[in-house]
């Protein structure tokens, strides 16, 4: 049984975490903090690599953060990991409007986990999307964009929102990546163990 310190200042996040996880085979738990980590501009990865950094400064232990970016086809990846100042800014309709006047509506949603080993230590990556369309906003609106993205997977015709949680989750974003470093640290933690 090994666990991590997730730093994120959003509880739909930790609670998705803390569902996949649940859903798994039980070897990972995540514990949370909350620290204000501010972001910087660049690529996906450039983001998430200098935000676990910061977080692992922060905190002095090995920790994981998570950054989802919203990725337009028809805006050459824009927003992307902006997405969060373009939804409080435009809202649901905003967004549908920006892409006015554009032949796509194909959109990717990608989560990038980033864990440090430590203050001063390289982070490691883990990405994972998943591929669909920004439409009109249909379902409950209880977290961010989940309302205008449909993903082609599970039938094509329903947003993340009017799917159940335990639908989105086997298809997310989220859970794709998770996967991966869900992989990553129960096999480091089975090294370390043979190791002692
Ligand atoms: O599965 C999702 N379904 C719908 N919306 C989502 C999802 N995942 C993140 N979101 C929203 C939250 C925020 O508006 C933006 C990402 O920004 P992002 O910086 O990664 O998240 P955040 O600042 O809320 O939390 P954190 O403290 O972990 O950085 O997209
Ligand atoms: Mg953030």
């Amino acid at each position: 049984m090994t666990s991590f310190v997730f730093v994120t200042g959003n509880a739909n996040k930790l609670k998705e975490v803390q569902a996949i996880l649940a859903a798994g085979n039980g070897d990972i738990t995540v514990t949370s903090q909350s620290v204000d980590v501010p972001e910087i501009q660049g690529t996906t990865q450039e983001v998430a690599i200098a935000k676990v950094k910061v977080a692992a400064e922060k905190l002095g232990s090995p920790c994981v953060t998570e950054d989802t970016a919203l990725c337009f086809e028809a805006l050459g990846g824009l927003p992307g990991p902006y997405i969060k100042d373009f939804l409080g800014n435009l809202g649901h309709e905003g967004l549908n409007n920006m892409l006015k006047g554009f032949n796509s509506t194909k959109a990717t949603a990608l989560c990038t986990f980033a864990y440090s080993p430590g203050p001063g230590q390289e982070p490691i990556l883990f990405e994972g999307s998943t591929e669909g369309n920004i439409v009109p906003a249909r379902g409950p609106n209880a977290f961010g964009w989940d309302p205008i993205f449909q993903p082609v997977e599970l039938g094509g015709n329903r947003t993340y929102a009017e799917m159940a949680g335990e639908e989105k989750n086997k298809i997310s974003h989220r859970y794709r990546a998770l996967e991966k470093l869900r992989a990553y640290l129960s096999e480091k933690a089975q090294k370390e163990k043979k190791d002692n």
